[in-house]
């Protein structure tokens, strides 16, 4: 669905590169995510992808269409939801969906629909500009799916959002991806990742690090450990051991053999841990 090939982006010649040489394939039906922290050049690769930077250097397609040469068809193909909302405030939220499917010429679904999913429906008829920030988030990312988009790129679509709604977007993506909709998702939230992408790339300074599923890289990069609760002089202890120190191993041993455990199970590491130990920085 997507294919990216020695990638190169710099916002002023001969500055430094936003992107540099990225190379990565998104495959039909997959959910694949770029994390990284702030910076790191997530929403310019999007960009690039989108059609909305224009393709400096190196050979992308997206829903096979040559990015060098972006054709109007591919936009009825397209999805996009951005991590700023673009929403126009005069108009409602009605008016804003009514106002954008008219720009595809592809059935389109229907704008209260959208609002149903987002529990928007009941503002319908309010003009955004009296929006909070979460309803405008929510109004761009229904509005993102106005098209049936085959190929869906979602910006940081879970942050700034209360976690009942957050859930509800996340939900919203699994549903759309088990339908056929391949997605491209940015993120600095590596929970966000960890749920929904099937492949995440590294992403920092512009440079793709390693690109894995998130359970290859917690069985390749995560230390073994196991945490365990148990019962010492009427008091309730807790243990984090590996499994792979010899030490730990016999300390862990110790505690099977007294038998007083209440709670044993093993630990895997968070993609925020893996991250760090790969490119050596957090994600914030
Ligand atoms: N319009 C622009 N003009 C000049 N430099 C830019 C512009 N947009 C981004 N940059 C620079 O390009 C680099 C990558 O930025 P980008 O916005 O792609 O990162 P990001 O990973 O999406 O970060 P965030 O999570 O904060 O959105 C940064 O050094 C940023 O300062």
């Amino acid at each position: 669905m997507i294919t990216v090939k020695e990638l190169f982006h710099a916002y002023e010649k001969g500055g430094a590169y936003a992107v540099h040489n990225a190379n990565f394939t998104v495959e039909k039906g997959e959910v694949f995510g770029f994390l990284g922290p702030s910076g790191a050049g997530k929403s310019t690769t999007q960009g690039i992808l989108t059609g909305l930077l224009p393709l400096q250097q190196g050979e992308v397609t997206v829903a096979g269409f040559d990015m060098r040469h972006p054709k109007r068809e591919m936009f009825n193909k397209i999805g996009v939801s951005f991590e700023q909302s673009n929403a126009y405030g005069k108009l409602t939220a009605l008016e804003n969906l009514d106002f954008y499917r008219k720009l595809f010429d592809v059935p389109t679904v229907d704008p209260m629909k959208l609002l149903e999913m987002v529990g928007l429906d009941h503002v319908a008829n309010k003009k955004t500009e009296e929006f909070s920030k979460g309803m405008k988030h929510r109004l761009t990312f229904v509005r993102s799916m106005i098209n049936h988009p085959e190929m869906w790129f979602l910006d940081e679509p879970t942050t700034g959002l209360d976690p009942t709604i957050a859930s509800q977007i996340k939900d919203i993506v699994k549903e759309e991806n088990a339908k056929g909709t391949t997605v491209f998702l940015t993120t600095h939230n590596m929970f966000v990742a960890d749920e929904l992408c099937h492949r995440v790339a590294f992403i920092i300074d512009g440079e793709i690090k390693l690109i894995d599923s998130p359970r290859n890289l917690k069985l390749k990069y995560g230390e073994k450990m196991v945490a365990v609760e148990y019962m010492e002089n009427a008091e309730l202890k807790k243990e984090t051991l590996s499994l792979v120190l010899e030490e730990e191993k016999n300390r862990l041993a110790q505690i099977i053999q007294k038998g007083n455990i209440q709670m044993m199970h093993t630990k895997e590491a968070t993609l925020e841990e893996i991250f760090i130990k790969v490119t050596g920085r957090g994600l914030q």
